[in-house]
């Protein structure tokens, strides 16, 4: 493998070696391990040195072994894999200041000023929110002088550089045409939909299928379309279910809904066929 010959380029302003971390965030994704493989390979081939932080924000506010060094070799067996090899949490510190403080000083700590968010629309605003925040925290960080030495570090470590990038199954970022996971969610449900509707048709039976997207229903609608679902609610389209006229023992009857849709929906009072 040849690495790049322009040894300035990996350098910062005042000669480090530039270093990267990575952290997926929400819920995971198929295609999270396929980013961060690619990222911390093109990382490494440019000379950066790629820190890999563990379960989301918790890892980040948590810090010390929570933040890995990752080698190109970690890396390796992994673009076919679902999950991520990082773990991945919603972190609950993360929405108040105090938890991004900590994550800010995790970063000085560790000298690391590329920060690569892989997560959906929540992790993103949270990444957003480290970044738009970075000189603010400094400049408390420093006041506080909980840390030694943290004034000289943090004089050096002028600006916080956050890429994000979306992956989520649930497809509800805008701008883009699809977000990292969706397509291979929607071959899951499509496959147990298809199971599912043998056994709907064997039985004269109804069945609802709940599928995941939170409030988006792009997963529901793809896969009612595709499975020939008889009836579709997602929660862009709102819809009295006393309306919805349920044809008993139709063979082959599937409902379509993102999950937590149930009961504003009132479907847990759909009698019993
Ligand atoms: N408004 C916000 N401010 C700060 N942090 C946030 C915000 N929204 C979300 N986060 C952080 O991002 C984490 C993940 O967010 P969320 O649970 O919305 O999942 P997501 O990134 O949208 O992923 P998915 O689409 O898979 O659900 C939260 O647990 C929290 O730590
Ligand atoms: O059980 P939790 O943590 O709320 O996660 C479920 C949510 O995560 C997702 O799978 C991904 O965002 C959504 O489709 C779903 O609503």
């Amino acid at each position: 493998m040849a690495f790049h010959s322009d040894k300035s380029q990996h350098l910062d302003k005042i000669g480090n070696v530039k270093k990267l971390a990575i952290l997926t965030s929400g819920g995971d994704s198929q295609g999270m391990n396929a980013t961060i493989r690619a990222i911390t390979r093109v990382a490494i081939y440019h000379g950066i040195d790629v820190y890999g932080i563990y379960e989301g924000f918790n890892g980040l506010i948590q810090g010390g072994e929570m933040i890995r060094r990752l080698s190109w070799d970690h890396v390796s067996g992994i673009i076919q894999k679902g999950g991520t090899i990082l773990g991945t949490a919603r972190c609950k510190e993360f929405h108040d200041k105090k938890g991004r403080r900590c994550a800010i000083q995790n970063l000085l700590l560790n000298k690391i000023q590329y920060l690569c968010v892989i997560g959906g629309d929540g992790s993103l605003t949270g990444a957003s929110l480290l970044s738009d925040e970075f000189d603010e925290h400094c400049l408390t960080i420093c006041e506080m002088q909980s840390i030694p030495d943290i004034a000289s570090i943090s004089s050096k470590m002028t600006f916080l550089n956050v890429l994000g990038i979306v992956a989520s199954i649930d497809n509800d970022m805008c701008d883009i045409d699809m977000t990292i996971g969706t397509d291979s969610a929607l071959h899951r449900i499509i496959d147990a939909a298809d199971s599912i509707k043998t056994t709907a048709g064997s039985h004269q039976r109804v069945f609802i299928i709940e599928v995941m997207g939170r409030r988006c229903g792009h997963l529901a609608l793809m896969s009612a379309l595709t499975t020939e679902a008889d009836y579709l609610f997602i929660p862009e389209v709102v819809i009295n279910i006393s309306k919805v006229n349920i044809i008993y023992l139709h063979a082959t009857l599937v409902w379509l809904l993102p999950n937590g849709s149930c009961s504003s929906l009132g479907a847990s009072d759909l009698p019993y066929v």
